[in-house]
C-alpha cells in the first residue's frame, strides 16, 4: 500500500440508519515510507481524491467487523455551485454511490451546525454552519420549511438541491456566554423535494426523464397508473408494488393488498417476515436501471404505517428516510392516506413524518426526523 488515510469521523444516526460522517479535506492521505522510502511526497488533504477513491475508503469504514461500520458513508464537501451551501457525498456500505440518503442529511446538517463547518460560498461569513444561510427561495420551501428561527442548509446532492431546517431551540442553550452545550439529537425538517415518477428500463417510453412530477391520478379506479406494477419476482411468484422516485428509486409494497390478491402468503406479517429473499430479488430486478431499494408495509391506522426497507448497496436497515418519503407518497397515491394530513412512517429504528400535498408548496415533500451524535474519533486505515 503507497498511502494510508487518516480520517477524523462522527458515527451517528438518524432513526437507526446509521452514518460514518467526516469532512473531505479532513481525510489526511499519508505516503507509506516503508514502501517508497525516496518519495518527497508530504501528507495531503483528501479534498483531491476521487469518486473511486471514496468509494474504496467507504467500503473499509463500513465494514461492521474490519472496520467502524455503518449503512451509509456521508461526505461534507464544498458546494460546486453559489446556489448552495455545501455538497452531500453519499456512499452505501458496499461501495456504491447513492444520489440521496433522507435519514443522512439530517445528521449532514447537525453536523454541519456542530462543527461550525463554514460555506465557501458564504463570503460574508454568515454562515458558520450555525448561523444558516436563512435562504427563503422561490420554489415552495419556504412556506413550509423554514422560519425566522431556523438554521437553514441548500445542499448540493445528485437528486438536486435538498433544503434542511433546524429550529434554531433544537441548539440547545448558551453555556457561560462563550460556548454551546450541545444536546446529542436534534429534529431536523428536510424539504426532500418533488418525488418523481421512477424511469424504469419497461417504462422509458412514457418515462422520457427522471424529472417527471409524479402526481395522483384524477381517476385511478379506471385508468391504471403508469406507479403501480406487478412485478415478477420468480417463477411462481408475482407481487404488486408502486414505484417512486425520491432522487433515488424506491419499490412500495403494500403486504395486505398482495396478501388479498393471494400474491403473498395469509398470515405475512411485518414483523416477523424475512425481507431479504424478495427484498433481494427484486433489488436486482431485470425492470430496474440500477437496483432499487425495496419498502415492505402495512397500515395500523388512518395515516400511520409501519414499514421496513431492504435497501440497495446496505441491505436491510432500521430505517430508510427517503424510504419513508417514498412509502408516504404512495399510499396517497393509491388513497391510503389523506394528503391534507401528515403521514406517520414508523420503521424498527423510528419514526419519521412526512407532509405531503401534490397541490400546496409546489408538491414537494417534508421530512421530519431525528439527527443523532454517537461518537467522534479519528482511524487510520
Ligand atoms: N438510507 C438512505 C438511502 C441511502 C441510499 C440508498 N441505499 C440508495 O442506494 O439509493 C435514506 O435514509 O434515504
Amino acid at each position: 500500500m503507497i498511502h494510508s488515510n487518516e480520517i477524523t469521523f462522527t458515527k451517528m444516526q438518524g432513526a437507526g440508519n446509521d452514518f460514518i460522517v467526516f469532512k473531505k479535506e479532513d481525510i489526511k492521505v499519508i505516503p507509506n515510507k516503508q514502501f517508497s522510502p525516496d518519495s518527497s511526497e508530504g501528507v495531503r488533504s483528501g479534498a483531491s481524491l476521487t469518486i473511486e477513491d471514496l468509494s474504496v475508503i467507504s467500503k473499509k469504514l463500513a465494514h461492521r467487523k474490519l472496520g467502524i461500520g455503518c449503512d451509509q458513508l456521508i461526505i461534507v464537501a464544498d458546494s460546486p455551485n453559489a446556489d448552495t451551501d455545501y455538497e452531500m457525498l453519499i456512499f452505501n456500505s458496499d461501495g456504491s454511490q447513492a444520489s440521496m440518503c433522507g435519514n443522512g442529511i439530517r445528521c449532514f446538517s447537525k453536523y454541519i451546525i456542530d462543527n461550525s463547518v463554514k460555506s465557501i460560498h458564504d463570503k460574508d461569513n454568515k454562515n458558520n454552519g450555525s448561523s444558516g444561510s436563512g435562504g427563503s427561495s422561490d420554489d415552495g420551501e419556504s412556506s413550509s420549511n423554514e422560519s425566522e428561527n431556523a438554521i437553514v442548509h441548500r445542499v448540493h446532492t445528485l437528486a438536486g438541491t435538498i433544503i434542511c431546517s433546524t429550529d434554531k431551540s433544537q441548539i440547545g442553550s448558551k453555556n457561560n456566554g462563550d460556548s454551546y452545550y450541545r444536546e446529542d439529537t436534534m429534529l431536523v425538517k428536510v424539504n426532500m423535494g418533488n418525488p418523481y415518477l421512477l424511469r424504469t428500463n419497461d417504462n422509458t417510453l412514457l418515462v422520457p426523464n427522471d424529472r417527471t412530477i409524479l402526481v395522483p391520478t384524477p381517476n385511478p379506479s379506471t385508468d391504471k397508473p403508469i406507479y403501480l406494477e406487478r412485478v415478477q419476482v420468480d417463477e411462481r411468484r408475482a407481487i404488486d408494488v408502486v414505484l417512486v422516485s425520491m432522487g433515488n428509486p424506491h419499490c412500495v409494497i403494500f403486504l395486505q393488498d398482495n396478501i388479498e390478491k393471494g400474491q403473498l402468503p395469509e398470515g405475512t406479517d411485518i414483523d416477523t417476515m424475512d425481507i431479504s429473499e424478495i427484498g433481494q430479488k427484486l433489488a436486482k430486478h431485470k425492470m430496474f436501471v440500477d437496483s432499487c431499494n425495496i419498502e415492505f408495509v402495512s397500515s395500523t391506522k388512518a395515516n400511520h404505517f409501519k414499514a421496513r426497507v431492504w435497501e440497495r448497496g446496505a441491505g436491510e436497515t432500521l430505517a430508510c428516510g427517503t424510504g419513508a418519503c417514498a412509502v408516504a407518497v404512495a399510499t396517497v397515491l393509491v388513497g391510503k392516506s389523506l394528503p391534507e394530513q401528515q403521514i406517520s412512517i414508523n420503521m424498527p429504528g423510528g419514526e419519521l413524518l412526512i407532509d405531503w400535498n401534490a397541490n400546496e408548496n409546489f408538491g414537494k415533500v417534508f421530512k421530519t426526523g431525528p439527527a443523532t451524535s454517537v461518537f467522534s474519533s479519528v482511524i487510520k486505515i
